[in-house]
């Protein structure tokens, strides 16, 4: 692995190379299930699938990054059933070389393990991958420090499908705030329009009520958090802006860093930050607002009987709890389960990595 000479590779440079790596991994685990046509659907609850493909996806990502992360606290989306083993090659032993050539940024050099918390989106848009609209689905790696979202890996597995079966499928945008984004070609919205992209599969009145306070010239209904911020970044939409508390904090934290890291914001709808300590709750009840440009204008734009629907993480006067930052408050699996606390989130997924004996102990030395 590269590091910067005499000195080791800074921990979030290293996460976000190794979550390069798997996130292509994770994308062709997805390929090759939905080529099986054996999706394993089930109902989670009322509109909230889960098929094999995020079940095997989360696996494949969740695994590899607590191998080379032990102390790591990592959160993914879906509740697995432990009793299942990780086939070996599931662990992804690359760190991607192009994010190692990247200097790290001053501010991250010193961040440690229990600063960090990696938040999983095995397979975002759901619905639509059962539905057969491949290209609004992603995979989401969020990397947070201190509560902040700052670096994140959005792989779009179906990129480029539309240019027929002999095309080379996948587009792996990754980005760390401070340092820059990478993968694609950043574009700005066309002057003239004000173009919203909002759901397509989660909407009620006060979703279409919000979008519409926001004057747009065209609606773009889409699916997956990633899929839109995507819009975003390519200069396909001027704002995403969905009045609902369904997205949580693995929908957001990777896009919310790949768009700050080129200058955008992602709030909630009252323009308050959205925090992704590992003890906060796991719903964005706050909503979910993002822009390239212009965001106090959008927020400004939602009115006030939409708002106090909703609630922010960041308390009115303004002080963080700030036991929500101590990641060893919790009973960690993934910290070998010497956290030293009684309260388990039913959202941290325990994996069964017995089977996963790839030698990846070197690569988790500092
Ligand atoms: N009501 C909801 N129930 C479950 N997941 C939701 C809900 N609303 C949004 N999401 C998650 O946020 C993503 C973005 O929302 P939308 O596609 O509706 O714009 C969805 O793809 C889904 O993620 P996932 O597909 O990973 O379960
Ligand atoms: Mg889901
Ligand atoms: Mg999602
Ligand atoms: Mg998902």
């Amino acid at each position: 692995m590269a590091s910067t000479g005499a000195f080791p590779t800074p921990l979030v440079m290293r996460l976000l190379a190794a979550s390069v790596s798997v996130s292509y991994k994770a994308g062709n685990i997805i390929r090759d299930i939905l080529k099986t046509g054996e999706l394993g659907i089930i109902e989670k609850g009322r509109n909230d699938l889960q098929t094999e493909a995020d079940r095997a996806a989360q696996r494949c990502i969740v695994a590899t990054l607590h191998k080379h992360f032990p102390k790591v606290a990592i959160f993914g989306e879906e509740s697995l059933d432990p009793a299942i083993r990780i086939p070996e090659d599931y662990i992804v032993k690359d760190f991607d070389p192009e994010v190692l050539s990247h200097p790290c940024p001053t501010g991250y050099k010193d961040v440690t393990d229990d600063q960090v918390v990696v938040w999983v989106d095995p397979l975002d848009g759901t619905a639509e991958f059962t539905q057969g609209l491949l290209d609004h689905v992603t995979v989401l790696i969020g990397v947070a420090v201190n509560g902040e979202a700052k670096g994140g890996v959005i792989y779009q597995p179906y990129y480029n499908y539309q240019e027929g079966p002999d095309a080379t499928l996948g587009q792996c945008i990754w980005g760390l705030v401070g340092l820059g984004a990478f993968g694609f070609q950043p574009q700005n919205p066309p002057v003239g329009k004000n173009l919203i992209t909002t759901t397509r599969s989660h909407s009620d009145w006060m979703v279409t009520e919000a979008v519409n306070s926001c004057e747009p010239t065209d609606i773009i209904r889409v699916g997956g958090a990633g899929h839109k911020v995507v819009l975003l970044l390519e200069g396909k939409v001027h704002a995403y802006v969905f009045a609902s508390k369904g997205c949580k904090k693995w929908d957001t934290c990777a896009p919310e860093a790949v768009l700050h890291a080129i200058g955008g914001h992602l709030t909630d709808l009252l323009g308050k930050p959205i925090l992704y300590y590992a003890n906060v709750q796991r719903t964005n009840s706050g909503g979910v607002l993002a822009t390239l440009h212009n965001h106090q204008w959008y927020v400004d734009k939602i009115p006030a009987e939409i708002k106090e629907n909703f609630i922010s993480d960041v308390p009115s006067d303004g002080m963080i709890d700030k036991k929500k930052q101590l990641v060893e408050q919790i009973v960690c699996f993934h910290c070998g389960g010497d956290a030293g606390s009684s309260v388990d989130p039913p959202e941290f997924n325990q994996v069964d990595y017995s089977d996963a004996s790839a030698d990846v102990s070197e690569l988790s030395k500092k």
